[in-house]
């Protein structure tokens, strides 16, 4: 299954809202859905935003003011005005060259998705995996296979992994929705913990290693990621655990030096106070919900990329 594509002249993606309970596709036929299903994480996850941002652009026929709502439909992950950027240069070239390139980035991310899998596993050493992970960063997160949890499947697949401890990720539940769902269905052990019980557990030696994604790697190698990443990479230091982060080398944004000058999404007080319309805070109560956190460079352990492995 294929998280996000193309098919038959519109932008199939999973609707990641309704799983665990449901799989349903959607279909997107125009730059308003697109943009909607981006902003209520529908589709999510840097690389998958990637992919939707150059899909994106077939949809928008050319239509600058569309483009420019896509590119800035979400701020923090760079994928998703990376991947506008790699089509609409194709713009003067025709509705043909557009498609081609669109496709040319989902090709791209399917072909990463594995060289990290197969370079994240050869990094790290043991054979009796303990990985402990944040947020999605599977499948999809991607388009077929993931980052982080692409290294898990590797992993699994030969036969290295133990178990994954993954944190559920308030507010909205990636993990305990989807990575828990994707790990079930690779047949992969794994437990799910609150957010909080992360560095406790690494304290307590129960951790081989931290893989997590990116949303947007900064020049310097300080790293944004979702909420909760900052905490574990602490934990992790304090426990002697490396500290991976895997990401395609589209999330190195070049063009923003350090940490300090990533734009961090700002998401909706509703999202804390209450979850899928049931308020669990007393009415009237503010909430601050950042949606990632920067993990300076020099808490990483390794970045793996589908090129290289840097060590900042
Ligand atoms: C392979 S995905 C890397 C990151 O995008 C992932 O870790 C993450 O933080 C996703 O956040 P989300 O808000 O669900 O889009």
């Amino acid at each position: 299954m294929r998280t996000i594509d193309w098919v038959d002249g519109a932008v199939e993606l999973v609707d990641q809202t309704l799983l665990p309970d449901k799989c349903v596709m959607l279909r997107i036929h125009t730059v308003d859905q697109l943009v909607d299903a981006i902003r209520r994480l529908a589709v999510r996850g840097a690389p998958a935003l990637g992919v939707a941002g150059a899909l994106g652009v077939v949809l928008a026929g050319g239509d600058p003011e569309l483009i420019a709502r896509l590119r800035a439909a979400r701020p923090t992950a760079v994928n998703l005005a990376w991947g506008v950027d790699q089509v609409a240069e194709h713009l003067p070239e025709g509705p043909g060259a557009v498609l081609a390139a669109a496709l040319r980035v989902r090709d791209a991310d399917i072909a990463a998705c594995r060289a990290m899998g197969e370079r994240g596993a050869d990094l790290l050493a043991g054979d009796r995996l303990r990985i402990m992970t944040v947020c999605n960063t599977g499948g999809l997160a991607a388009v077929e296979r993931g980052t982080a949890l692409g290294v898990v499947q590797t992993l699994h697949e030969r036969g290295r992994l133990a178990e994954v401890l993954a944190l559920e990720t308030r507010p909205l539940l990636q993990g305990a929705r989807l990575t828990t769902w994707e790990l079930a269905r690779m047949g992969a052990p794994h437990r799910l913990i609150a957010d909080s019980a992360g560095p406790y557990l690494l304290a307590k030696g129960e951790v081989d290693a931290v893989l997590v994604g990116a949303d947007r790697i900064a020049a310097n190698g300080d790293t944004a990621n979702k909420i909760g990443s900052y905490a574990l990479a602490l934990g992790a230091e304090r426990a002697g655990v490396p500290f991976v982060v895997v990401a395609p080398e589209s999330t190195i944004d070049q063009n923003t030096p350090s940490g300090e000058h990533i734009a961090i999404e700002d998401r909706d007080e509703d999202e804390i106070v209450a979850f899928r319309g049931v308020r669990v805070a007393p009415e009237g109560t503010r909430a601050a919900n950042p949606a990632f956190d920067v993990t300076p460079h020099d808490l990483i352990t390794a970045i793996v990329t589908d090129q290289r492995i840097i060590r900042p």
